[in-house]
């Protein structure tokens, strides 16, 4: 989850998106003769207009009443067929050590530089380790080197500033270049190359940066926010959407465009998403401990893969220790922690009014030992206190498929 601060300001309403212009073919600059007015329109070419001979051709017959011959029908139909040929892509993301975080390979330049991408639903700056972070500031991380890539375009004067929501931060400056995820490209990503990174991006050697793909509203570009790479590639998707497959200590997969039927059980629910604040918000009507009836309380949170743990309301979080003798909580480290064993209960959250419940199982909430001796663990379950809303990180995410549908703004949700 990106940390978003607001400043108090007029906001001017402006879009960053380009429109076309609303101009077509037209000729009615109609003369008349006599005394009358005269008036004439400029025609203005309609750059939207997708030229095409078999087309006009066949516009013609019909215009005289011509049937068609036989292989401009062909070609009209493989012309329909052509247009219609959108793209999916899939790629395989791999878990860090205890699951803190999920890397996935991203290509970057031409020849394209492979960089190890932390793919995070909770912000939407994608910024890299490169040939500008102080090596001081580098500890194993591969670099984006712009210098080397034929496609790399600097934006002068453009800059971007992010804090993460465990502390964690970076800055730097901005170029445009080809990113290809998945098999997909977007010739033209906004590339953050990172001057400045926390020690906890330092001391995260096999974490090259950051590959957002929450809402462009939370884009830190100054002076002119960037779109995510997946807004970028959206309309050549077959459908608008993404699905997170993540794994507890095994690899997962992103697919785009497409919904793998074998990937998940049972029908998916699918629940709307409030983007207004920039993440994939959503309300989860209710929760159940263990095998415990569910209990129905609204519950809004965001869809995060970029967090690591679950974290819910301090009431609920009470209530799922509160069923495990030995549980407790540690002002030292600040958080829950239990026995490492026995197994904790499973912990469940309803998903839409179809009755749809994602059960995370209790080994998923053994989230690490704290003693060498492995006595007591860290609960992959804490407290979202001051923060505002709750958070579906990877805890909860890896014990379902999950639908990111930037078509119809809302989420899907299956067991697997
Ligand atoms: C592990 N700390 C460094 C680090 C890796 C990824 C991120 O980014 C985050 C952190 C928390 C929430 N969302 C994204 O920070």
């Amino acid at each position: 989850m990106v940390r978003v601060t607001f400043t108090i300001a007029l906001v001017l309403g402006y879009m960053t998106g380009t429109f076309p212009l609303e101009t077509s073919l037209r000729s009615d600059d109609t003369h008349h003769t006599g005394g009358g007015k005269t008036f004439s329109v400029r025609q203005v070419s309609n750059p939207d207009f997708i030229r095409s001979g078999p087309y006009q051709l066949a516009k013609a017959y019909k215009k005289f009443g011509v049937p068609l011959p036989e292989d401009l029908k062909n070609a009209l139909g493989r012309l329909r067929l052509e247009k219609r040929k959108r793209s999916t892509g899939n790629e395989v993301t791999k878990p860090e050590s205890y699951d803190v975080e999920y890397l996935t390979p991203v290509s970057i330049g031409t020849p394209g530089q492979v960089l190890h991408l932390d793919i995070d639903t909770g912000s939407s700056d994608l910024w890299v380790f490169s040939s500008e972070t102080p090596s001081n500031l580098v500890n194993g991380q591969s670099l984006y080197e712009p210098a080397k890539s034929s496609t790399a375009q600097k934006l002068e004067g453009y800059t971007w500033k992010i804090s993460y929501g465990d502390g964690s931060s970076s800055s730097g400056v901005v170029y445009r270049d080809s990113v290809t995820l998945g098999g997909l490209t977007v010739s033209s990503q906004a590339v953050e190359a990172a001057t400045q990174v926390s020690e906890e991006f330092t001391s995260d050697s096999n974490n090259d940066g950051l590959l957002g793909l929450g809402f462009g509203s939370l884009n830190t570009v100054q002076p002119k926010g960037q779109k995510t790479w997946f807004e970028n590639i959206m309309q050549e998707l077959d459908s608008p959407i993404f699905t997170a497959d993540l794994k507890a200590g095994e690899p997962g997969t992103y697919n785009f465009g497409y919904i793998d039927k074998n990937a998940h059980i049972g029908n998916i629910s699918y629940v709307s998403v409030n983007d207004s604040n920039g993440y994939w918000t959503w309300t989860s009507p209710g929760y159940a401990i263990g095998t415990g009836a569910l209990v129905s309380t609204q519950i809004m949170g965001i869809a995060d893969t970029g967090t690591t743990l679950l974290l819910l309301p301090s009431t609920i979080v009470v209530m799922y220790y509160a069923q495990i003798p030995g549980a407790l909580y540690d002002a030292t480290q600040g958080a829950y922690t239990l026995p490492c064993s026995p197994t904790p209960p499973d912990f469940s959250f309803a998903v839409g009014d179809d009755g749809q419940v994602i059960t995370i199982p209790g080994e998923y909430i053994l989230y690490a030992a704290i003693t060498s001796i492995g006595t007591m663990c860290f609960g992959g379950i804490q407290a979202d206190s001051g923060i505002g809303f709750s958070i579906f990180g990877d805890v909860a995410l890896k014990a379902a498929f999950v639908v990111f549908d930037g078509g119809k703004k809302r989420l899907g949700w299956a067991s697997k």
